[in-house]
């Protein structure tokens, strides 16, 4: 057992080592998806997160916490970091303000005050020894802020368990199998060896007596995924998964997530240049820190076809509800979604299982989730996975009658990764299914035709004049901007439209869809000039 640490800070520690980050000019806030900016504005706020994860484990009985840093998506320029929570769930939001108030305090004595206030509010004992596992993608801002990290876990007296170059899903992995080694909840091996043969077990289970797909391209792009799946690759037998990788260059400066990844395949609705689509082969793009996943495939005519999260979902809960009857259980399973899901999408979902809708960010999807025996969470990007319960976890394992059914529902729960989504594991999950129906992209295409749709940005002089309502589909303010949107979406055939401030950029996001591609352009653009408009008279 690790020695008890001093009842109080060592303020003279921390206020030097904090002297050796300083703070720019900057007022940060840790949202959705953590800190997250130019790298280098966040050596400060590395060093202080280091600080805060202690407190978060020190408050939690010692419990791990995992630290992450990485920008996902974002380009190479930037990095970020966020906190993960024992089970591997994000950061609980109550401590979302302290994580803000530590990045934003002037001085070091101001910093010191903050610990000590979060101490007193959070109730946090001190003498309880913390362990803080951290890992970091492929950005070459890394080394620099992962030292920062150390440098504020050493000030408060943590050592670390430094995890390395990993996948954000893997991170999340490994926090979960330190916090549960040993217990009746053991989620594997607390090793990234113990990941990729947790899943290589899983998926050999579920391919075993199956046709071959042809091979599968991933587009790593440029980013963790690439390093992390050639790994998985040499565990698993060429024969069972046959891959192609590709965009897996992590070290020419600047390649990182350009012109490739799934969030350049989503937004731009295309497979990254250069990408040659043989008709009706599978191709499926990563995003940076690997924990977004979307397929695509062109038709006969060369069309190029998108399977993004929602129609993850769709296939995935579709074949779980089947194992599930098939098994001979009574596990009911249910889809969460946010606004963003494509209304087609919806439609299909709602006339098969429950479906909520709630708030952007993977924290509100997951505990959504939660509340299902059996929980499919997708945003539209792609980000998503499957949680089982813990009552749904017993009852597949007890139950006694043996069926082929219940030995694939079994793996299941065991190829997915139940801490956040995962790239990898979501994959493996939807090669599954395609095995298991016997299924080309075009067979899984062919439950529902998306809705044209259209995404923009407007930039705004204030983003926090917009509030929203109902899971983000209405907007409250500015007064009159949601009759505004009304009454065009009223005029339009499968009209929809919603208008929210984005958690990650300093912008605010405009969504419309309707029944034709003229119609959703002409609906965005009506509701984007009524957002400005709005915005004009809000924030003047
Ligand atoms: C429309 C969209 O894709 N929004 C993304 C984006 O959130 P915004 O709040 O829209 O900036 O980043 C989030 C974190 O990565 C992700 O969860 C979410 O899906
Ligand atoms: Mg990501």
């Amino acid at each position: 057992m690790a020695a008890a640490s001093p009842a109080t800070l060592n303020e003279v520690v921390i206020k030097h080592r904090s002297s050796l980050h300083p703070r720019p000019d900057v007022t940060f806030a840790y949202g959705t998806a953590g800190f997250r900016t130019s790298a280098d504005l966040l050596d400060s706020v590395i060093f202080r997160v280091g600080l805060l994860a202690a407190l978060r484990s020190k408050k939690l009985g010692g419990k791990v916490i995992g630290v992450m840093v990485t920008a996902s998506h974002n380009p190479e320029k930037d990095n970020g970091v966020k906190l993960v929570d024992p089970m591997g769930e994000m950061l609980h939001s109550s401590w979302e303000a302290y994580a803000t108030q530590l990045a934003n305090a002037l001085s070091a004595e101001a910093l010191i005050a903050a610990l000590q206030q979060i101490i007193l509010a959070a109730e946090i004992d001190l003498t309880v020894p913390a362990t803080v596992v951290y890992g970091h993608d492929t950005r070459p801002s890394c080394p620099g802020l992962v030292k920062a990290l150390e440098d504020g876990l050493e000030s408060i007296g943590v050592k670390g368990i430094a995890a390395g170059l990993v996948t954000t899903p893997q991170l999340h992995y490994l926090v979960r199998c330190y916090n549960t080694q040993g217990t009746k909840e053991a989620y594997g091996e607390a090793t990234l060896e113990g990941y990729y043969q947790k899943l290589a077990a899983a998926y050999t289970t579920l391919a075993k007596g199956r046709h071959l797909l042809p091979a599968l391209t991933i587009d790593c792009a440029n980013g963790v995924g690439a390093p992390a799946l050639k790994a998985f690759s040499s565990v698993i037998s060429h024969d069972i998964l046959p891959l192609i990788i590709t965009r897996d260059d992590t070290t020419t400066r600047g390649a990182l997530n350009s012109e490739c990844g799934a969030d350049y395949v989503k937004t731009k609705q295309q497979a990254p240049p250069g990408t040659t689509l043989v008709p009706y082969q599978r191709y499926c793009s990563y995003d940076g820190d690997a924990d977004r996943i979307v397929y695509y495939y062109a038709d006969d005519k060369g069309v190029f076809h998108l399977l993004d999260g929602d129609k993850i979902a769709g296939l995935v809960a579709g074949f779980i509800m089947d194992l599930v009857k098939e098994a001979g259980l009574e596990l009911e399973v249910g889809v969460v979604q946010t606004a963003y899901a494509n209304g087609a999408s919806t439609e299909y979902l709602t006339n098969k299982v429950p479906t909520t809708c709630v708030p952007t960010g993977v924290k509100h999807l997951h505990h959504a989730a939660e509340s299902y025996p059996i929980g499919v969470y997708f945003e539209a990007n792609g980000h998503g996975t499957v949680l089982f319960s813990p009552t749904a976890l017993s009852t597949i394992a007890s139950h006694p009658t043996p069926s082929p059914a219940l030995a694939n529902l079994q793996a299941v729960t065991e190829v997915i990764n139940q801490t956040v989504g995962d790239a990898l594991s979501d994959m493996l999950l939807v090669e599954t299914v395609l095995l298991h129906r016997k299924w080309g992209p075009g067979e899984w295409d062919a439950a529902y035709t998306d809705l044209p749709n259209r995404l923009v940005k407007v930039f705004v002089k204030d983003r926090y004049a917009f509030s929203t309502e109902d899971a983000e589909r209405k907007v409250v303010t500015p007064e009159g901007l949601q009759a505004g949107v009304e009454a065009i979406v009223g005029k339009t055939e499968k009209g929809r439209s919603f208008v929210r401030p984005s958690g990650t950029e300093d912008c605010v996001r405009v969504y419309a869809e309707a029944a034709t591609r003229e119609l959703a352009d002409g609906e965005s653009t009506f509701s984007r000039r009524r957002a400005l408009n709005e915005a004009k008279q809000a924030n003047d």
